[in-house]
């Protein structure tokens, strides 16, 4: 019988485009739908050089993997996770390795690391950035877990991955669920950088009346500059398409304002406040998409709650220029909000985590790919333990340059009566971390007031108590 050297369960966006990438790579591959036509539209996909199989049943298609087996799954995270792996089980032998490409949640990766390898399984978690194209022609994938296991498939994700310089956007990251969870944060971080992007596009066209074309031509500008980035591209793109349906004006003028979510973003900042680890701005990109959901209400408070805006006499060139300082300064608080998750939550769970390898395979493949991650890397590389990218000498000093810049659209969308919650939340963020006082020791003193809860004082060791009155 013909045997193929990977197996694939999910043939959706994500499976069946990275099965494809592994068979433009010489391997011949597997693929697992319980949907027929999935599994023979893969089949009618492949090219003659290729050796693709599609099936849909569990039990013919572990059979057709090569021995020890290496499966991967991309379905829905949760309950489909958990389903295709007691599909899979009663057929799979001791030395197999499964790994969930998928967005896991990262407890639920630890669960079925404990649960496969009782049963001498490998499973490992890699989480996937890219989308559909990524996945096609080189994503950037995040492994950990079991180091032996990614070590056997090595050669087949390095084949498929992203370059960046000749070098593969795939590296092993840490143990455990180190993998699930810097693909989580990788999702904060978008969901915050994606905001950005939408706030700037309001400011402009709901504060100041700026045309489609002159905010197609900004995006487009800014990704030929120090915000080149995946999401800045994508964005000017999306400004050119036009509509279809009615043969008039952008197509993105007829999208509905209500954003979707599958919940990283939402595990980020659950997990952020669990650790301890400040990230407002993930957290406001969070909100505003669940804002969004409250449209009947938004509509009725925009009728019992006007506000005009009042005029500035910023010129169309200032406001253009002061945006883009504003949105750098911005996007780099937005990383460092992330990458100091990482290094919070690597202590706290022990993943083992190597900051200068995640930058370096987040620099091509994933969605949040940008040039600013090849000054995160030389950051890291500089200092293996920094806390913080803010830290970083040469990025500080970029940040100091453009932090009037958010100030100042701070206080014209505040004008504006444009909600920017990302830009506030940046800006916030730094004025908080570069603040040697804080205004917490009176937290401290209420605390000690009402609850008796005691506080440390700053000229004498010890823990303290008083009679408030
Ligand atoms: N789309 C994207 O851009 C990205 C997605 N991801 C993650 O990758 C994973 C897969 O996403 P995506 O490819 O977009 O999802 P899709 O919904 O496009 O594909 C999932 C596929 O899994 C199949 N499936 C579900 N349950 C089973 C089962 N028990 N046995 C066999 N097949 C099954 C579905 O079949 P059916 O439709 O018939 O139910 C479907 O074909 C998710 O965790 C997602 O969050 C990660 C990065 C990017
Ligand atoms: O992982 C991804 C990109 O990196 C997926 O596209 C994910 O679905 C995005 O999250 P959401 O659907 O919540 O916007």
């Amino acid at each position: 019988m013909e045997e193929f050297d990977f197996g694939m369960v999910g043939l959706g966006v994500m499976g069946r485009n990275l099965l494809l990438n592994m068979a433009d790579h010489g391997f011949s591959v597997a693929g697992l739908d319980l949907d027929a036509e999935k599994a023979a539209s893969l089949e009618q996909e492949a090219t003659e050089e290729h050796k693709v199989k599609g099936t849909t049943d569990a039990q013919s298609f572990v059979a057709l993997i090569k021995k020890p087996r290496a499966i991967m799954l991309l379905v829905p995270a949760g309950k489909p996770v958990d389903a295709v792996i007691n599909s899979l089980l009663p057929y799979l032998e001791e030395g197999d390795i499964v790994v969930d490409g998928g967005n896991s949640y990262f407890p639920d990766t630890n669960r079925r690391v404990e649960e496969l390898e009782a049963k001498g399984i490998h499973f490992f978690g890699m989480g996937i950035s890219g989308g559909e194209k990524g996945a096609r022609f080189g994503p950037s994938m995040m492994p950990g877990g079991n180091q032996s296991a990614y070590e056997r498939l090595r050669p087949i994700f390095e084949a498929i991955a992203a370059k960046v310089n000749g070098e593969p956007c795939v590296t092993y990251l840490g143990k455990g669920s180190a993998g699930n969870y810097t693909k989580m944060v990788h999702n904060g971080i978008e969901y915050a950088i994606m905001e950005l992007i939408a706030e700037t596009y309001d400011l402009l066209k709901r504060g100041f009346g700026v045309k489609n074309e002159t905010i197609q031509q900004l995006f487009e500008d800014w990704n030929n500059s120090e915000l080149a980035s995946f999401l800045v591209e994508i964005t000017a793109d999306i400004l050119k398409k036009n509509d279809e349906v009615t043969g008039k004006g952008l197509l993105l003028d007829y999208i509905s304002d209500t954003a979707r979510a599958k919940g990283t973003g939402k595990w980020t900042s659950q997990n952020a406040m669990d650790i301890q680890a400040p990230v407002p701005s993930i957290d406001a990109a969070v909100q505003m998409r669940d804002i969004s959901k409250y449209k009947e209400e938004r509509v009725a408070a925009s009728k019992l709650l006007p506000y005009d805006g009042i005029a500035t006499d910023i010129d169309e060139e200032t406001l253009l220029k002061t945006l883009k300082d504003a949105f750098y300064f911005s996007m780099i608080n937005i990383y460092a909000q992330g990458m100091a998750q990482l290094y919070i939550a690597s202590k706290e769970y022990d993943y083992g985590l190597q900051l200068e390898e995640v930058a370096k395979i987040w620099r091509g493949g994933c969605i949040i790919r940008a040039v600013c991650l090849e000054d995160f890397r030389k950051a890291y590389d500089a200092n293996k333990d920094l806390p913080n990218l803010l830290l970083d000498a040469t990025l500080a000093e970029k940040v100091g340059a453009t932090q009037q810049a958010a100030r100042d659209v701070v206080k014209l969308a505040v004008d504006k009566g444009v909600p920017v919650s990302v830009f506030m939340t940046a800006l916030a963020y730094f004025d908080s971390y570069r603040s040697e006082t804080l205004p917490t020791n009176l937290i401290q003193a209420q605390r000690d007031f009402f609850g008796a809860h005691k506080y440390e004082r700053t000229d004498v060791d010890g823990i303290f108590h008083t009679e408030w009155n």
